[in-house]
C-alpha cells in the first residue's frame, strides 16, 4: 500500500473559499496530498476585499500546532498569512523543531484588493525569523521588493532579488512571481544553484483571487512527495496557469482561480469563466 502523504498549511481564512486556508486545502486535495490546517487569523473577506480580521490567541495557535504534530507529522508545511511579530516568533520556534520537513513560505503581506494582511512592522521580522527557515520563499513582485529592499523594474532585477533572498536572507530557494508584470506571466526561480525562468501566457482576466496561495500550496504538495524545488515549482506553474485560464466568474469582484482547471485542459470554458 502506498504511503499517505500530508501537508500542513498555517494561514488565515477566506470564507468565500478563493484564498487562504481554503485555497490551500483545495490545492492539496487536487494534488492528492491529505491537507491539514492551523488557523492564524479569521478573515471576513470576499471577492471584493477584506471586511474584518480577528487574530487567534497565540496560545490557541500553539494548541492547534500541538494537536497536529502530536498526532500526524506533515510531509511538508506552508505558511501564508501570519499577521504579527508574536505569531512569527511562535511559528518560527515550531519550525526550528522540524527542520527536516520542507517548508514553503508565502510572505503574504497585502491582498490584491489592497488590504493589509500583515502588520507593517512585521515585514522586517518575517525576513529575520521565517525566510531563513524556508525551503522556498514565494513572493509576488511587491512582496519581493519589500524583502529585497529595492525596486524591481526588470527580469534582471527579479533574478537579483531571488539570489538576494537565498544568499543574503538564508532561504534555500526563492521564486519571484511575475503575476504583476505587464507582459507574459514570467516567474523567476533561484534554487541555490541556478536561475530558472518559468513563463506562461498571460490570461486577460480579473478573476485571479487566490493565485498566490494556490501556487504556493501546489509547491508544498509536490515537496511533500519528495521532488526537487525545481520540479515542484514547474508543476505549480502549470497548475496555476490552468487555474487562471479556467478562472471562475463568481462574486461581485475578483473571482477565484479554478482548482480543477487542470482537469479541463483542452476543453472549452465551462461557461462565464475567463473574461
Ligand atoms: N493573468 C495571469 N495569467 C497567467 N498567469 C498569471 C496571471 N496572473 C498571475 N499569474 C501567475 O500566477 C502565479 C501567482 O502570481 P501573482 O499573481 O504574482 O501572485 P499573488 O497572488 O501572490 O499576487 C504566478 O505563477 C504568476 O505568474
Ligand atoms: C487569508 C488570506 N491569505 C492570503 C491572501 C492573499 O491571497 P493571494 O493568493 O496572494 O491573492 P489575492 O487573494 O490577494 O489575489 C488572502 N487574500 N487571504
Amino acid at each position: 500500500m502506498s504511503k499517505i502523504l500530508t501537508a500542513l498549511t498555517i494561514a488565515g481564512t477566506d470564507p468565500t473559499g478563493g484564498a487562504g486556508i481554503q485555497a490551500d486545502l483545495k490545492a492539496f486535495q487536487e494534488r492528492e496530498v491529505f491537507g491539514m490546517s492551523v488557523l492564524t487569523s479569521a478573515v471576513a473577506q470576499n471577492t471584493c476585499g477584506v471586511q474584518a480580521v480577528e487574530h487567534m490567541k497565540l496560545s490557541f495557535i500553539e494548541q492547534q500546532l500541538d494537536s497536529v504534530f502530536n498526532d500526524i507529522t506533515p510531509n511538508a508545511i506552508k505558511t501564508g498569512m501570519i499577521a504579527t511579530n508574536e505569531m512569527m516568533e511562535l511559528i518560527s520556534k515550531y519550525l526550528k523543531k522540524h527542520t527536516a520537513i520542507p517548508y514553503v513560505m508565502d510572505p503574504v503581506m497585502v491582498a490584491t484588493s489592497g488590504d493589509a494582511l500583515m502588520e507593517e512592522e512585521s515585514r522586517k521580522v518575517i525576513r529575520e525569523l521565517l525566510v531563513p527557515l524556508a525551503s522556498v520563499v514565494t513572493p509576488n513582485l511587491p512582496e519581493a521588493e519589500i524583502l529585497f529592499e529595492q525596486k524591481i523594474a526588470s527580469v534582471a532585477d527579479m533574478e537579483l532579488a531571488a539570489r538576494y533572498i537565498v544568499n543574503q536572507l538564508g532561504a534555500k530557494a526563492a521564486v519571484i512571481k511575475g503575476g504583476h508584470l505587464k507582459a507574459d506571466a514570467l516567474d523567476v526561480l533561484y534554487d541555490g544553484a541556478s536561475i530558472h525562468h518559468l513563463s506562461a501566457e498571460r490570461y486577460k482576466t480579473k478573476h485571479t483571487h487566490g493565485t498566490g496561495c494556490t501556487f504556493a500550496a501546489v509547491v508544498t504538495a509536490e515537496l511533500a512527495k519528495g521532488v526537487t524545488v525545481l520540479e515542484a515549482v514547474k508543476l505549480a506553474k502549470s497548475f496555476i496557469t490552468d487555474a487562471i485560464h479556467y478562472s471562475l466568474n463568481l462574486g461581485n469582484g475578483n473571482g477565484p482561480t479554478n482548482h480543477w482547471g487542470y482537469r479541463l485542459q483542452g476543453l472549452p470554458n465551462q461557461g462565464g469563466q475567463t473574461q
